[in-house]
């Protein structure tokens, strides 16, 4: 089991939520060598999300929001043909950060309660992960 980076912060709460889903991908440039060839992952991620206040159901935010939210954009798909990667390679560092943006914007939208994305962790392979973490923290 891996043991995760943990983000300082102040807030009374902390949710951490872990995923996988399924996915090809490739790097179009000679210099990433074998993975220039589309070739899949199973993807973890786990998403930590953070307030003081909880919505009128006891929820920072709903497990199950959040699952769906990234499954139903990218479960099964090939991430060079998402509109998030027309400019820039599908890496895990850049799907970390379109997770963390895609999250912050869902959360913003639909949670009542003041609450913010912290940290994305996308790990590709069983070897290979990143952390990403917004700047500001509030
Ligand atoms: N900084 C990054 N480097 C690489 C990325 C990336 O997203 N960010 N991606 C890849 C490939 O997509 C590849 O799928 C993962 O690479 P790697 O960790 O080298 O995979 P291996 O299973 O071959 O690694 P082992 O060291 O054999 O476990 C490449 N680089
Ligand atoms: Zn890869």
């Amino acid at each position: 089991m891996m043991i995760y980076p943990i983000p300082s912060h102040d807030y009374e709460y902390e949710l951490n939520k872990d995923l996988n889903f399924s996915a090809a991908h490739h790097i179009p440039d000679a210099r990433a060598g074998k993975c220039e060839r589309v070739h899949g992952h199973t993807y973890h991620v786990n998403i930590t999300i953070a307030g003081d206040a909880l919505d009128d159901l006891g929820f920072l935010v709903n497990f199950s929001a959040l699952k769906k939210l990234i499954m139903d954009e990218f479960d099964h798909r090939l991430l060079n043909d998402h509109e998030a990667f027309r400019d820039i390679p599908p890496t895990s560092e850049t799907l970390a950060k379109v997770i963390h943006d895609m999250v912050q914007s869902y959360i913003k939208t639909e949670q009542p309660n003041e609450v913010k994305c912290l940290q994305i962790i996308l790990k590709e392979t069983p070897t290979s992960y990143v952390v990403y973490r917004p700047k500001e923290k509030r």
